[in-house]
């Protein structure tokens, strides 16, 4: 899969397009895709999406994303798509809709099959609509084939709906949509060293503060380590039980495996909410409350593998 950070490359041949943000590249999402990916055998499947400006002029933040863009590319990777093309999303505020249908999808994508969900909205101030798009598709020649929102539990998957299962710890139905695990990546950075002290060490990585964190607490999750998958205990959160500063982290203890881990980049996967983070009175307590969720967890894993 070939990732373009701006417009400025033509696609080399005729193209099935998936339009759309494709944060979180959910079930709906993936919908969307495979609709563009019927026509594999003839066209190259292209996504077209971009980054969005991440701070108001007035350094306010917009809505904060699911994934990083760079995750929102390894997600798709997993697809079958051939090229993604990403540009900022200045490169494409200011183009009409007409603009946008003939310069971009015809000129540059040579867009020949259209697919995008009912709700897709383009051009400058999202003045462009489906209707709109099926008639300026004429101009280039292209179909549109405007996908159905996806349901689950009666309603549409939303990445709206993923953000707000997030923020209250939801992860289970957070997972159900996005269809695999939520993740946190990132590299594992030197911490207090206190986590060694209560017999529980823990990779600890930073958290991108332009995402929608999920709610701060302790969760099972597993980790992709040399191609094998470990069962591991996360705490997310600002870790109140310790003094000093209040970045927020992903602290994971990865059971069964005792390995220098720091400067590595790893995969942390989400799989359950067991409890909130709490300030325990002292260290005894928050050790004592650490072992107890890695029992869970332990018991959670033999769970699954029976
Ligand atoms: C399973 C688990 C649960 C945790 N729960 C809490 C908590 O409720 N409150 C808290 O202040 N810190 C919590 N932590 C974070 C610990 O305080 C932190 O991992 C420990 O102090 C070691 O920090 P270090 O990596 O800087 O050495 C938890 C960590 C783990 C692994
Ligand atoms: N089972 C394990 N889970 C997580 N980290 C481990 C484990 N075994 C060894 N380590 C190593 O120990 C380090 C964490 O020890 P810890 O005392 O919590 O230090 P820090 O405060 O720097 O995170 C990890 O970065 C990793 O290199």
């Amino acid at each position: 899969m070939r990732v373009y950070r701006d417009l400025n490359t033509e696609s080399p041949a005729g193209s099935a397009v998936a339009l759309g943000m494709f944060d979180g590249v959910h079930l709906g999402h993936r919908r969307v895709i495979e609709a563009a990916a019927a026509h594999r055998e003839e066209w190259a499947v292209t996504v077209l999406t971009f980054v969005a400006r991440r701070e108001r002029p007035d350094k306010k933040l917009f809505q904060k994303d699911i994934f990083t863009p760079e995750e929102r590319v390894r997600r798709l990777s997993l697809l079958p798509v051939d090229m993604v093309y990403m540009p900022d999303f200045e490169e494409i505020r200011k183009l009409s809709a007409q603009e946008f249908v003939h310069q971009v999808l015809g000129e540059i994508l040579h867009a020949k099959v259209i697919c995008c969900g009912e709700d897709y909205r383009f051009g400058n101030h999202a003045a462009g609509n489906v209707e709109l798009l099926k008639r300026l598709a004429k101009d280039i020649c292209a179909k549109v084939q405007v996908v159905s929102p996806y349901l689950d539990c009666g309603e549409p998957v939303s990445s709206t709906r993923i953000r707000r299962y997030l923020s209250d710890g939801n992860i289970v139905s957070a997972n159900r949509l996005l269809g695999t695990p939520y993740t946190i990546e990132g590299t594992v950075v030197y911490g207090k060293q206190i986590g060694r002290t209560l017999g529980c060490p823990t990779i600890n990585q930073e958290l991108d503060l332009y995402i929608c964190l999920p709610k701060f607490g302790v969760y099972i999750s597993s980790v992709l380590l040399d191609g094998e998958e470990y069962p591991s205990i996360t705490n997310i959160g600002v870790k109140p039980t310790i003094a000093g500063e209040r970045q927020p982290l992903a602290e994971t203890h990865i059971i069964g495996v005792d390995q220098n881990l720091y400067g590595r980049r790893l995969t942390v996967k989400l799989h359950q909410f067991i409890r909130g983070e709490e300030r325990f009175e002292d260290l005894e307590q928050l050790s004592d409350s650490i072992h107890h969720d890695i029992e869970k967890a332990r018991h959670f894993f033999k769970r699954e593998t029976n």
